[in-house]
């Protein structure tokens, strides 16, 4: 049976989150999206599909905390600076989105770009039903069953209530989760291996990667006190602990066997994962959420 993988390129992978408007050094940016194209052949060749979806990162994070666009303009009378601001950050992440896709088509991979802001109107940002999301499935549906690969992002997009609002790609893959029962996993790229017990660019000693996470247990709530002081670049879509909501909640909520992984970009493991490889290294070092005591197949 044809199964669906949801891979997230997170922004902590493709940009520098420290900067404005910087990709991730040439390098590292080249072997992620190699790592992309090689999962897509494997995926393509044993009958599967994929879908990408890419982070905003240094093209969307500062710029949305600086036209305050997450809590949107309704309630401003002067919506000159919103407007200015929202005209931004959309054209920023034209910028990134078009670079992706470019460099994705270069290694024929046949991507296309779904904007989100063109196929929802969300209500109260994260609190959008589900039902707000068809029209993305249904367009996400058509460009697989043609054997493109659609590629959406993180989105600055218009919301009933606020005005606008930011719509992170982790609710994009929850709602994507929800509307198309073939996604088996989903899996977040970043810069880190998964969940540690405290950042690991904050507190390297000391420190463990939780490298399971049946969903249900608590370490949602102990990372949560853990972050919050230490939050070393601009985040409005929660950081790690808004990936760790969105994970739990598409395991838990999934009538099908779903699985979500954490893991860093470039890895061995990291293909493995994007292939549903049957049988992970028994180091394979990321976070793997599943609903049962099963760990997938290590
Ligand atoms: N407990 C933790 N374990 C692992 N990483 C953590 C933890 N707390 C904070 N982090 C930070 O979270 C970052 C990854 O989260 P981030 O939201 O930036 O991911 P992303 O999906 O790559 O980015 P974006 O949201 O822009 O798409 C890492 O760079 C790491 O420094
Ligand atoms: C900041 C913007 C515009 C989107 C955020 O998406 P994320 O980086 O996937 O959380």
């Amino acid at each position: 049976m044809s199964k669906i993988v949801i891979v997230k390129l997170g922004g902590a992978a493709i940009t520098n989150k420290k900067s404005i408007c910087e990709f991730a050094p040439e390098s590292e940016l080249s072997a992620l999206l190699d790592q992309v194209a090689i999962a897509y052949e494997i995926l393509k060749g044993a009958g599967h599909q994929l879908i990408l979806v890419h982070g905003a990162g240094s093209f969307g994070h500062p710029q949305a905390v600086k036209y305050n666009l997450k809590s949107g303009w309704s309630s401003i009378r002067d919506r000159t600076y919103s407007l200015k601001g929202y005209a931004h950050i959309r054209s920023c992440l034209q910028i990134l989105s078009q670079r992706i896709v470019s460099e994705l088509e270069r290694r024929d991979v046949p991507a296309l770009t779904m904007s989100p802001i063109d196929y929802t109107e969300t209500i109260n940002c994260e609190e959008t039903p589900t039902g707000e999301f068809l029209a993305m499935a249904a367009r996400a549906t058509r460009y697989l069953s043609l054997g493109f690969v659609p590629v959406l992002h993180g989105d600055a997009v218009l919301d009933q209530i606020r005005g606008c609002t930011i719509l992170s790609g982790d609710i994009i893959m929850y709602q994507l989760t929800r509307l198309l029962p073939e996604v088996r996993r989903c899996v977040f790229i970043t810069d880190v291996c998964g969940i540690y017990k405290c950042d690991p660019k904050v507190n390297a000693e000391n420190n463990e990667l939780i490298q399971h996470i049946k969903v249900g247990n608590i370490v949602e709530e102990e990372l949560t006190n853990q972050q919050n002081d230490k939050m070393t670049v601009a985040d409005v879509t929660g950081g790690m602990q808004g990936k760790v909501k969105w994970a739990k909640r598409m395991v838990s909520h999934s009538q099908h066997s779903l699985d979500a992984v954490i893991c860093r970009w470039g890895t061995d493991d990291a293909l493995d994962i994007m292939t549903l490889k049957a049988k992970l290294a028994p180091n394979a070092r990321m976070t793997i959420f599943t609903k049962d005591s099963n760990l997938l197949n290590r």
